[in-house]
């Protein structure tokens, strides 16, 4: 296995980036590591450690430096050559404060290098005040998992594998006895007893627990799991001396560790599949190359699939968004007049029932304007319709320029317009529908006609406050004053306030 893992590293130097190299590097000191071999796993830690030193380790490895220290002073210390480990250590503790903001206040290689008891009395002092309130709660699960965590604490630091055991097996007993059992962390439980029994070199008893593990494991199997617990058969099978299981199941591992992110998603992937698989025609893992191959399919179906859901994500989101401006628009059509693009008479009558919900909630007032082209018959018949339409435009586009935002136009109906001014005066609205008016006789520059027109219109106003009355009403109201303003010359508005006790016989007050 290390070997096909070698070459491959050989086969793509020059081809694939510097941290790809740097991955397979990592495998193989990992490999190297689960083998107990360590000098080998050293050797290729000083490749490693030699890259560290040619680029800068800020920017390519930052995520490596510590890590690297750290398994540099496991085999030493492994190796019991202390002056070493104690270098790296003290790179590895450096590292970890440059890399965190709040380092770990105590370092587990310190503290195996000192002997130091400290960081574990602490550690343990802080899990018995936790057992104590699950207790108290009387939280079984909780305490289960405080059992399990305590025993993993004394696992690593080398504390005596049957009191590692008692707890597990307490653990284990209240997770067994919950009325929905917890699979992860039963699993987890089972996976660190079975270390402990490999450790003990007691194959059969490791055996059991294991099958139990992944038993417990088989509803709900997420592939970290799944790969512990191969990690644990892989300790007990060497543990035991079987050798030859144990290379056939660390081949397996490294081999979906291969296929694992975040290597998978990594760009230089194509090039160490089509490598990996050249190697091992050279090597004696021929069997492997068949799962690999299954293997690089799924991760490329994978793939695929992910592109594909990509694709259909972005196909839906233009669809939809074709099909919201096409409703957009077609709203939009539904409210306007085609003509002057104002609002038309149905949607203009719907604003001015709100407008006038609105100003009974706040005790407001409006006014209404109807506004009427003058001779509107004659500028048609001289000039032609499209000088008509072209004065129908004129006048709307003057409102639209000149008009608040929250005041209301809208076409009512041939050549008549309506205005709805919100919280305004009569005397404001005049004001406003004078300046209007200047502007409509002030503009020259017609486009259908060399005459000079003249254009003016005539107006009927109301102001309207009463809560109790119907709009429409007021509407009505304003018309009369309008038929009053045309009786009376053209050219000027009427206005009026309007309220339930106007008479049917309306009186004015000319502006
Ligand atoms: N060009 C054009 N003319 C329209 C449009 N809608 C209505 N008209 C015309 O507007 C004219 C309105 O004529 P009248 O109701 O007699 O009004 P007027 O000539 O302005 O007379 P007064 O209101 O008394 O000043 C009619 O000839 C309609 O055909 C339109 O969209 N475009």
């Amino acid at each position: 296995m290390y070997r096909a893992f070698l070459g491959l590293r050989e086969e793509v130097s020059g081809q694939v980036s510097t941290d790809t190299l740097y991955f397979i590097t990592r495998w193989i000191i990992q490999l190297f590591q689960i083998s107990g071999e360590d000098p080998a796993a050293l050797i290729e830690l000083m490749l490693v450690m030699d890259n560290l030193k040619n680029h800068n380790p800020n920017l390519l490895f930052q995520y490596s430096v510590d890590e690297a220290h750290e398994s540099a002073f496991s085999i030493y210390y492994n190796l019991n050559n202390l002056e070493p480990a104690e270098q790296h250590c003290q790179r590895f503790v450096e590292a970890q404060q440059q890399r965190f903001s709040s380092p770990p206040a105590e370092f587990r290689c310190k503290a195996q290098l000192t002997g130091d008891t400290q960081p574990f009395q602490h550690a343990w002092q802080d899990y018995q005040a936790k057992l104590l309130k699950a207790e108290l709660r009387d939280d079984p699960l909780q305490h289960a998992l405080i059992l399990k965590d305590q025993a993993w604490l004394m696992l690593r630091h080398n504390k005596d594998a049957k009191d590692i055991q008692n707890l597990l097996d307490r653990a284990i007993d209240i997770l067994n006895s919950q009325p929905y059992v917890n699979h992860r962390e039963m699993a987890l439980a089972y996976w660190l007893k079975v270390y402990v029994l490999a450790q003990l070199g007691d194959y059969e008893r490791g055996l059991d627990r294991l099958n139990k593990a992944y038993e417990s494991t088989k509803i709900k199997q997420p592939p970290q799991l799944n790969n512990l617990l191969q990690t644990a058969h892989l300790y007990l099978l060497k543990s035991s001396g079987r050798y030859e299981e144990a290379s056939a199941l660390g081949n397996e591992i490294a081999y979906q560790s291969f296929y694992r992110e975040p290597l998978t998603g990594h760009n230089d992937l194509p090039v160490l599949s089509i490598s990996l698989e050249k190697v091992l025609q050279f090597s004696d893992y021929a069997s492997m190359q068949q799962k690999n191959e299954s293997l690089a399919l799924q991760v490329e179906n994978a793939r695929l699939f992910r592109l594909l859901t990509v694709l259909l994500a972005v196909f839906t989101l233009v669809i939809l968004s074709v099909t919201y401006l096409a409703y957009r628009n077609s709203k939009m059509q539904a409210r306007t007049d085609g003509l002057t693009q104002l609002l038309n008479r149905q949607e203009g009558m719907r604003r001015l029932k709100l407008e006038a919900g609105r100003m009974r909630r706040r005790s407001d007032r409006i006014c209404i304007a109807i506004l009427d082209l003058d001779g509107f018959k004659q500028i048609n018949d001289t000039h032609g319709h499209r000088t008509g339409d072209e004065v129908l435009k004129l006048l709307a586009g003057i409102m639209q320029k000149h008009l608040r935002q929250s005041d209301v136009a809208f076409r009512y109906g041939g050549e008549e317009f309506v205005i709805v001014y919100r919280n305004t005066t009569t005397a404001e609205a005049s004001v406003s529908l004078e300046n209007l008016r200047d502007k409509l006789q002030k503009y020259s520059g017609w486009e259908t006609t060399d005459d000079t027109l003249s254009v003016n219109f005539s107006a009927g106003l109301v102001e309207f406050s009463d809560t109790d009355v119907n709009v429409l009403y007021a509407i009505d109201y304003a018309d009369k004053m309008l038929y009053q303003a045309k009786r009376s010359g053209k050219g000027k508005t009427v206005a009026g306030v309007y309220s339930r006790s106007t008479p049917e016989d309306l009186t004015f007050n000319g502006v």
